[in-house]
């Protein structure tokens, strides 16, 4: 297998309807926690598992309020390459980008729903991943299946600037601060308005 010794990118794939402040929260712990050199914003076609979403491309349009740094940068390279699945899209990224160290983050709900994703566990064999802390559920996430199957594989939260250097399967889960903002409330917020 080739070294990877290229950039280390977060993978942030979101719905982003709309964007908001909590996913800042999430992509600045990947440059400030995981020390990573990029975090993109993968903006999804269609979450397979929501219903039908306003256009990518409208949904891209509410992160641009977000005053992205010029270290995170907005993607819509899932719309190109006609994946939905989250392993589909690390695959055709391994072919085309075989020395970057990506990391792929995810909000602590999302952990929680993975038994719900195609090969999940295919996932994590392929890069590393961050979870991030969310309220909600956070039982259900830190003792679910996924956090129970890939219990061995944890990196300690110390150590999560080293994340990116691991070998998958490898994962840790960062508590830090926690945000509550949620697109789901915007939407409620602006429907009864
Ligand atoms: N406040 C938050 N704290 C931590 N992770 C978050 C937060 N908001 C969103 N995320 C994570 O960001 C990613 C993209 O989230 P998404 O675009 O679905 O927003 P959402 O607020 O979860 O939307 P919805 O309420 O419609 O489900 C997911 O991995 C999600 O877990
Ligand atoms: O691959 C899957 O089966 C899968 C199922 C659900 C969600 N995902 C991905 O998870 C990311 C977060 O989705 P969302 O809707 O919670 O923002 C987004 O990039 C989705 O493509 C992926």
């Amino acid at each position: 297998m080739m070294a990877k010794s290229g950039p280390s990118i977060g993978l942030f794939g979101g719905s982003f309807n709309p964007a908001h402040a909590g996913h800042r929260h999430v992509a600045d712990a990947g440059l400030r926690e995981l020390q990573l050199d990029q975090v993109w914003w993968l903006v999804s076609p269609q979450n397979p598992l929501k219903s039908a979403q306003p256009s990518a491309s409208d949904r891209a349009k509410t992160i641009d309020n977000l005053d992205l740094p010029y270290a995170m940068r907005i993607s819509h390279i899932e719309t190109r390459l006609k994946t939905r699945y989250t392993v589909d899209l690390l695959c055709q990224l391994r072919a085309q980008y075989p020395t970057t160290r990506f990391v792929y983050m995810i909000g602590s709900d999302n952990l929680a729903q993975m038994p719900r994703w195609k090969d999940w566990q295919t996932v994590f064999d392929m890069v590393p991943v961050a979870v991030i802390a969310r309220p909600g559920a956070p039982l259900k996430a830190r003792l679910g299946q996924v956090a129970r199957q890939m219990a061995g594989s944890r990196l300690p939260e110390q150590q999560a600037h080293a994340l990116k250097d691991c070998s998958a399967p490898c994962w840790t889960y960062l508590t830090l601060p926690l945000n509550s903002i949620s697109s789901s409330a915007i939407r409620a917020k602006h429907t009864a308005n």
